[in-house]
């Protein structure tokens, strides 16, 4: 195990112990906003492109942009998407994110066309009404937990538009069922009752058991005009010689749901923390806002498209929240031939695992990396992924919710800084697991702002 078979030369680096490789060192938490030292220590060690072995495979990690940029360029190609087995067994063996070639186009153009740019445009008021509605409502409690309650408010909103699903009507509660989940999302693959993959692989079995009766109760009361996503998906599993099953739609319902309140609810929470942290960015982001309000005939009139896309800082300060919080620590592929690359040879069926914190934390791009600096983004273009940002991914496979994330930060951040104040309380620290985590939440309390402030 300790030489793998190569036609070339292998990046150096260590392939660890037999079987387990270097498992339980990738996985060793850290609480920095720094590489992760896992990469860090090797990339001191052996340079940009490194070999080691995780989860009982070979793995070239790459912090390298050129070789990151080639990756995401060939996708289809030379390399396709691959995630550790433990991600299939969880997200499901069809999930969007495993399929290729024909039947993941087909799933991809479903998904833009409920997340693009005509839908968001739609759901704008629903989304400003939800936070504004949520934010009046933590205001009355004496303290609220922030990832818990933005995952709720995410999770309500795209559950509604996805399925029509109403927590307060329903007898289970189907985001429960989620949350056993993240623990053991990027955990070690023991199922054994008792460990964090096992309580994981339960969630999905019950989320998954709910779907389906949802989804069978739609079918016996089908609706008269398609309104949700099961609608839709009905009425396509309905068409003659149509590629979808029930069972992908049931799997991409699940990553959806799932993809959607984890990510955005934990960049929210890092969102308000570096407010707490920067008040001079406060500052600026509460003046870009109020002079929304300023600028309407009548301040209560809802957000409209123009005021959205006019945020022009409230942009770079979500690209800076993403930049720094690396939600998504290590985006996978295989290779489906041997690569050579600067001298080096990458067998056929490797993984490669690419680094988006040693892109997004390199000195010699981002000054100061570890700074929270959402003015370093001023004339540049932020829509997108480039060779120095891919927190949203890159190339075929870039995140079909980047835009959904974004109405839901920038509107959640108007109705927040526009109407209120608050205190942290307690909590706020991150735990990387390598995946973000808040151990102990972040507790703050909410205040509404007086005319005065
Ligand atoms: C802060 C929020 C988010 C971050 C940081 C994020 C990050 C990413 C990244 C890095 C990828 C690329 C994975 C790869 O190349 O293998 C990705 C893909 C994906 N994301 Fe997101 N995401 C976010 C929000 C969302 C939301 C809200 C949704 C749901 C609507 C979503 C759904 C997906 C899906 C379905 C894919 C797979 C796309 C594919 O395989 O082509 N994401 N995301």
């Amino acid at each position: 195990w300790r030489n793998p078979r190569c036609n070339g030369k292998l990046p150096p680096g260590s392939m660890g112990f037999p079987l387990v490789g270097e498992t339980l060192q990738f996985f060793t938490s850290n609480t920095t906003f720094d590489i992760p030292p896992f990469v860090k220590v090797r990339m001191k060690r052996y340079g940009p492109i490194f070999k080691t072995s995780l989860v009982g495979r070979p793995v070239i990690v790459s912090t390298d942009p050129d070789l990151n940029h080639f990756i995401f360029l060939q996708e289809g190609q030379l390399f396709q998407s691959w995630y550790p087995d433990t991600f299939t067994e969880i997200f499901g063996r069809q999930n969007v994110g495993s399929l290729h070639g024909f039947m993941y186009k087909y799933l991809k153009n479903m998904v833009l066309n409920l997340f693009g740019p005509e839908s968001l445009k739609k759901m704008l008021p629903e989304v400003e009404n939800t936070a504004c509605r949520r934010l009046q409502s933590w205001s009355s409690q004496e303290t609220i937990e922030l990832k818990e309650a933005t995952a709720s408010m995410i999770f309500d909103l795209t559950a509604k538009k996805l399925i029509s699903y109403d927590q307060d009507n329903s007898p289970e509660n189907l985001r429960e069922n989620f949350v056993a989940f993240i623990q053991g999302l990027i955990s070690f693959p023991l199922n054994i009752p008792g460990t964090a993959y096992h309580k994981c692989l339960q969630g999905r079995k019950n989320a998954m058991k709910m779907l389906k009766d949802l989804l069978n109760e739609r079918r016996s009361m089908p609706r008269k005009h398609q309104s949700d996503f099961f609608d839709f998906v009905l009425e396509e599993l309905q068409k003659e010689g149509t590629i979808l099953t029930e069972a992908i739609a049931l799997d991409l319902m699940f990553v959806l749901l799932f993809a959607s309140f984890e990510t955005t609810s934990l960049a929210l929470t890092l969102a308000v923390k570096f407010l707490s942290d920067n008040p001079s960015v406060l500052n600026t982001l509460t003046d870009e806002h109020e002079a929304i309000l300023r600028n309407r005939e009548n301040t209560n009139s809802g957000l409209t498209w123009k005021e959205y896309k006019s945020m022009r800082y409230t942009f770079q300060f979500i690209n800076e929240t993403v930049r720094l919080a690396n939600i998504v620590p290590g985006i996978f592929r295989k290779t489906l031939r041997e690569i050579q690359f600067k001298g080096y040879t990458i067998p056929a069926g490797w993984a490669v695992m690419v680094c988006p914190p040693a892109v997004h934390l390199n000195p010699a791009k981002y000054q100061n990396p570890l700074t929270f600096n959402p003015s370093r983004w001023e004339g540049t273009e932020i829509n997108g992924a480039s060779k120095n940002f891919m927190a949203f991914g890159g190339g075929m496979r870039f995140c079909v919710g980047t835009d959904f994330t974004k109405v839901q930060m920038a509107v959640f951040l108007h109705c927040l800084v526009t109407k209120y104040r608050w205190k942290p309380i307690k909590g706020g620290n991150v735990l990387r697991t390598p995946g973000l985590q808040f151990p102990d939440g972040f507790h703050i309390q909410l205040l509404e702002k007086t005319r005065m402030e």
